[in-house]
C-alpha cells in the first residue's frame, strides 16, 4: 500500500476512499490524478439485476489474486447463534468462553473473558450496549443462557448505531431483509420474536424508554418490534461470519453486495480488526458478476439449494446447480443397480436439477427413480456418516461403511467424499496403520483416493477459494503416501535411475509445492497455520533427501 502521494511522491495520509490502495498529499493532487487512477480504482460497478437485486459487475478484467475491495465493517459483534448450552462469545472480543465459570462485565454482568478485555469499553464493540444492558437490575442465578442472551447482542448493537453513527445505520437499513419471507406466522418470525425481540424489548428497551421519558433525552429514536425484526433479517441475509479463534458476524458497506454462486470467482479474508479483503480467485472478465459462495461447497446440489432457499430466500441457478453432473464432479450422483434380471453399472443423475422434485434417470439403462426415494437413501447414509464421524472411527469402520455405501452411491458422492477424506488422514497415522505398518496395496489405495478427491476439488473449487485446507491436506497426504513408497524402494536399492521412482519424486515435489502455495493464503487461520507448518517440515525433509542423494529434479519454486 502506497504511503507517498501517487501524484508527486510527497509523504501522504489521504487515501482514495474507494479502493484505499493509493494515497495523496492533498485533495487537489487526488483530483488531478483521477483520470489516471480511475482505471485501477475499484474494478466493479454496482448494478441492479431484476432477479438478484443489487450486485457487483466487473468493469475491467481482473486477474486471480488481484484485490477487488477492502473495507471495515459498518458493525460487527457476537455471532447470533441460539446458544442453549456450551461456550458463548465474550461481548468484548467474541472469543469463546464458558459462561458459568467466566468473569462478569462490571457494567452489565454479562459473562466476559476478562473484566479488563479492551472491547468492553470500546464504543464500537461492547461499550455502548453495556449501558443499555446495565439497566436491568437483577442478576442471573440459574439459566445463564436464557438470562444473558449473546445471540441478541448484534441486533442491539445495530439498533444503537442510529444515535451514534446515523449514516452507517442508514446504510444498514438499505440492506435486504426479506421480511416478506419472515412474516408473522413463520417459524423464523416466532424464533426471532422470542429470542431477540421480546428479550430486548422487555428487559432493556422498555426500561430505557422510561428513563428517556423521565430525563427528556432520547438514546434510541426507533426501537419498535418491526425494526428489530428487520435488523434480524438484515443480519441473517447479509452478515458474514468470521471464525479466526472468535465467533464474529460482521456487516460490510459494499462486500454485502457480493452475490452467490456455487462456483464463485472471489475469495475473502479478514484481519484482526474484521477488515475484509476480497480478491479474485479465478480470472474475472469485464462484465462478469463478482461472486462469492453463501453455502457449503462439499454439499450436493439439493442440499445447497435447500440451504440457500431457507436461509437466503432465493433459488440458485448457477452453472453448477444447472448441471446434473455438477461440473463433472458427480458429487450427488448415485450408482444404478438396474433391475433384478439386469444389473447395471450406470450412473443415476437428476433429470432436472433445478426441480426440487426431479426424477432421477440412469445414463445406461431405463431405470428411473423418484426423488423421494433418492432423498431418503441419501439422508439415511448421511446420518450413518455423521454418527460414525462423531465416534472417532477406526480405519476398519470407515472402510466398511464406504464399501456398503458404494453399492448405492457414485464413488465421488459427497458422503463417500467425507469418508474417503477421513480415511486418507488415518492411513499412515492411526495405530495399526502407521506408515511402517501400511501394506503396499494400502499405500496405493491412499494415493489413489487422494488423487480422486483432488480431481473433485479441481472441478468444484478451481480457484481454491472454498476448500484450501481440504486440498492442502490431500496434497500433503498424497506426498506422504508417495514418500513412504519411495523410501521403501530406496531401501531395496531401487533408486531414481528407475523411471517410476523418479516420477514419484517429481510428483512428491509437485504435491508439496501445491500444498504450500494453497496454504500460504490460509496462514492466518488456526487450521491453515498448523497444516502449513507440517507441510513445510515435510518439504525440508524432502529437500534434505534430494540434496544428500544428489537427485536431479526440475528447479524448485517454493
Ligand atoms: C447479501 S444479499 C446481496 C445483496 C442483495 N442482492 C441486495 O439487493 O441487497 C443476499 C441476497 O441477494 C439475492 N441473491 C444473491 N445471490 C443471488 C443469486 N445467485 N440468485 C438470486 N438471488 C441472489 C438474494 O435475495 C439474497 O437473499
Amino acid at each position: 500500500m502506497s504511503e507517498t502521494c501517487a501524484k508527486c511522491g510527497a509523504p501522504s495520509e489521504l487515501k482514495c476512499s474507494a479502493c484505499k490502495l493509493v494515497s495523496y498529499c492533498n485533495k487537489e493532487h487526488q483530483k488531478e490524478d483521477w483520470k489516471n487512477h480511475k482505471t485501477n480504482c475499484r474494478p466493479f460497478k454496482i448494478a441492479d439485476d431484476p432477479v438478484i437485486g443489487k450486485c457487483l459487475i466487473a468493469t475491467r478484467d481482473i486477474k486471480p489474486g488481484e484485490q477487488i475491495l477492502s473495507e471495515y465493517p459498518l458493525v460487527s459483534g457476537p455471532r447470533p447463534h441460539f446458544v442453549e448450552e456450551g461456550p458463548v462469545p465474550c461481548p468484548g472480543c467474541c472469543r469463546l468462553i464458558i459462561g458459568q465459570q467466566a468473569a462478569r462485565c462490571k457494567g452489565c454482568d454479562f459473562p466476559v473473558c476478562n473484566p479488563d478485555c479492551p472491547g468492553l469499553q470500546d464504543l464500537n464493540r461492547h461499550g455502548q450496549e453495556c449501558l443499555v444492558l446495565g439497566i436491568r437490575a437483577t442478576r442471573a442465578v440459574d439459566g445463564l443462557h436464557e438470562f444473558y442472551r449473546q445471540d441478541a447482542l448484534l441486533a442491539l448493537r445495530c439498533l444503537l448505531l442510529q444515535s451514534r453513527k446515523p449514516q452507517k445505520f442508514a446504510r444498514l437499513m438499505e440492506m435486504e431483509a426479506h421480511l416478506d419471507k419472515r412474516a408473522e406466522g413463520t417459524d423464523i418470525y416466532r424464533e426471532v420474536e422470542d429470542r431477540v425481540v421480546d428479550y430486548l424489548l422487555s428487559n432493556f428497551i422498555a426500561p430505557l424508554k422510561m428513563l428517556e421519558a423521565k430525563s427528556g433525552m432520547t438514546v434510541v429514536q426507533q426501537s419498535s418490534r418491526e425494526i428489530l425484526h428487520k435488523i434480524c433479517g438484515i443480519i441473517d441475509v447479509n452478515g458474514l461470519e468470521i471464525s479466526q479463534n472468535v465467533e464474529v458476524t460482521a456487516l460490510y458497506p459494499t462486500a454485502y453486495l457480493l452475490e452467490h454462486s456455487c462456483l464463485p470467482n472471489t475469495v475473502y479474508s479478514f484481519d484482526s480488526d474484521c477488515k475484509i479483503t476480497v480478491r479474485a480467485a479465478l480470472p474475472v472478465t469485464a462484465g462478469d458478476h463478482v461472486t462469492t459462495m453463501y453455502t457449503h461447497c462439499l454439499w450436493g446440489t439439493q442440499a445447497r439449494r435447500e440451504h440457500l432457499r431457507e436461509t437466503k430466500y432465493f433459488a440458485c441457478r448457477c452453472r453448477r446447480c444447472c448441471d446434473p453432473t455438477e461440473l463433472g464432479s458427480f458429487l450427488s450422483a448415485l450408482r444404478c443397480i438396474g433391475v433384478e434380471q439386469e444389473p447395471c453399472t450406470g450412473t443415476q443423475l437428476p433429470v432436472d436439477p433445478l426441480d426440487e422434485d426431479t426424477e432421477w434417470a440412469c445414463d445406461k439403462c431405463d431405470v428411473k427413480l423418484p426423488n423421494a426415494e433418492v432423498v431418503s437413501l441419501v439422508n439415511g447414509i448421511g446420518e450413518e456418516v455423521d454418527n460414525l464421524q462423531y465416534s472417532n472411527p477406526t480405519v476398519k469402520e470407515l472402510e466398511s461403511l464406504l464399501s456398503r455405501m458404494l453399492t448405492f452411491l457414485h464413488p465421488n458422492h459427497y458422503h463417500a467424499y467425507t469418508v474417503k477424506h477421513s480415511l486418507v488422514q488415518l492411513y499412515g497415522h492411526q495405530q495399526g496403520y502407521t506408515s511402517n505398518q501400511l501394506t503396499d496395496d494400502c499405500l496405493a489405495r491412499k494415493a489413489a483416493m487422494c488423487k480422486e478427491l483432488l480431481d473433485v476439488n479441481s472441478k468444484i473449487d478451481p480457484g481454491n477459494s472454498r476448500l484450501p485446507v481440504y486440498t492442502g491436506i490431500l496434497f500433503h497426504e498424497l506426498f506422504l503416501a508417495n514418500w513412504t513408497v519411495i523410501k521403501r524402494k530406496w531401501d531395496m536399492g531401487i533408486k531414481t535411475k528407475v523411471k517410476s521412482v523418479l516420477a514419484l519424486m517429481v510428483e512428491s515435489k509437485h504435491s508439496l509445492e501445491q500444498a504450500i502455495d494453497i496454504l500460504k493464503r490460509e496462514k492466518d487461520t488456526p487450521p491453515g497455520e498448523k497444516l502449513l507448518k507440517h507441510v513445510r517440515t515435510s518439504f525440508e525433509e524432502f529437500q534434505r533427501f534430494v540434496e544428500r542423494n544428489k537427485i536431479e529434479l526440475a528447479p524448485q519454486k517454493v
